[in-house]
């Protein structure tokens, strides 16, 4: 062991980082959490090695301090931090899905012993709490860093080199970009999510079978909006007007399919959503990024019983291994698809045949 990590807010995002450190021998990782019971789970299962309830001790001790409490605690836990009189200098980075309010702060701090280097790992999920820390999150995720405009290059690759163990693609970003980007990509389709739950909300008062219909389609796209309201309100605080920027432009999209559709356009409807659909592939063929490679296959599956595990076990036989399975709309003793993913196009296709010769009816999305 020969660095010290000091992790703030072990939640979702700050306990998956200190699981990373922890895996590592060359870490000692201290946690700080303002719910005692998060930090007593943490202990209890390794995720950290030491609790630093006296936050200035912890910190003068650390080589690196991350932050991954939500984005207003952060910008407060800055403001402390930059009063703490080090006698080494210490990396600190934060992992808030919001840049610029973060390095408005980095820019501030008058204590030179501190480098500040944003982050944000581009990857998570709607479930929060240390409980639903993984250490492999970010795996294979972007994980954006934003230099400050003092940042020097020996502390961007000190701080790249402790993240190693988070196995992730470093991005340099400045804050703008990032904001804009992760807006249009991250923060607005929760918007959007919330906003179509909301509406089934509504329509259910007229429409009582309406949950009872919410079936594959409706569930994938909304399953974002289960996220925790109170650290969404945070990011949407934060990232404000880059969202009103993008409702605006929300409205006049849905002006023009209003449009579309009122003129019966069918020629320049289909052809809207065929450029949708290909937009979206190409991001699912991507070797990494965001949204990770998939390669999807529909199975269908007549006999439900033991149905998942025979299909799974024709895979594992040959060293197929699958990245996610879905059950699409399947109702008691009647056919229902299987959706299964595998991570590159030869097992696809290795996965079809093997399926396809066991008299299994099925599909492949292209
Ligand atoms: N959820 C995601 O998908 C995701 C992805 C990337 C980045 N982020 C960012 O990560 C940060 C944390 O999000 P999360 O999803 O891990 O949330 P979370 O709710 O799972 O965890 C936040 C943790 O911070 C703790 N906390 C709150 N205030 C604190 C304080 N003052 N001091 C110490 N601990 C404090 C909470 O008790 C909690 O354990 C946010 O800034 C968010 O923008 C979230
Ligand atoms: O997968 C999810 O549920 C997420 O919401 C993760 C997600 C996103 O992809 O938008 C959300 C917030 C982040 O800051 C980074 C990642």
């Amino acid at each position: 062991m020969n660095k010290t990590v000091f992790v703030i807010g072990l939640g979702l995002i700050g306990g998956s980082l200190a699981k990373c450190f922890t895996k590592s021998d060359d870490y000692h990782v201290i946690g700080y959490d303002i719910n005692q019971k998060t930090i007593d789970f943490a202990r209890l299962h390794g995720i950290i090695h030491e609790s630093g309830t006296d936050i200035t001790a912890s910190a003068k001790k650390a080589d690196l301090i991350v932050l991954g409490a939500p984005i207003t605690e952060t910008i407060k836990m800055m403001h402390k931090l930059d009063a703490i009189t080090f006698d080494h200098d210490v990396l600190v980075s934060d992992v808030s899905s919001v840049k610029e309010p973060v390095m408005a702060e980095a820019n501030h701090l008058q204590n030179d012993r501190i480098q500040f280097i944003g982050g944000h790992p581009m990857a998570g999920s709607h479930k929060k709490g240390v409980n639903a820390a993984k250490d492999h999150l970010f795996e294979n995720a972007i994980y954006v860093l934003t230099p400050t405009e003092s940042t020097d290059e020996s502390a961007l690759s000190q701080l790249r080199d402790m993240l190693q163990g988070a196995k992730s693609h470093f991005l340099y970003l400045t804050a703008n970009e990032h904001d804009e980007m992760a807006g249009v990509i991250s923060h607005f389709p929760h918007l959007i999510a919330s906003a179509l739950v909301q509406q089934a909300n509504k329509w259910q008062k007229t429409h009582a079978y309406i949950p009872k219909l919410a079936a594959g389609g409706f569930r994938d796209v909304t399953r974002i909006a289960s996220g925790s309201p109170e650290l969404w309100q945070d990011i949407f605080y934060h990232n404000k007007w880059k969202m009103i920027e993008l409702i605006d432009d929300w409205m006049e999209e849905m002006a023009s399919l209003k449009h579309m559709l009122f003129e019966n356009d069918k020629e320049q409807l289909t052809g809207y959503l065929k450029q949708a659909k290909e937009y979206r592939d190409g991001l699912g063929a991507k070797k990494k990024g965001a949204i990770p490679s998939f390669y999807d296959l529909y199975v269908d599956i007549r006999d439900q019983t033991g149905a998942i595990a025979s299909v799974a076990s024709v895979l594992a036989e040959e060293n197929v291994s699958i990245t996610n399975i879905r059950i699409l709309e399947i109702r008691e003793g009647i056919t229902g698809v299987l959706r299964l993913s595998v991570s590159t196009k030869e097992e696809q296709q290795k996965s079809y045949q093997l399926l396809h010769d066991k008299g299994y009816e099925l599909m492949l999305e292209e």
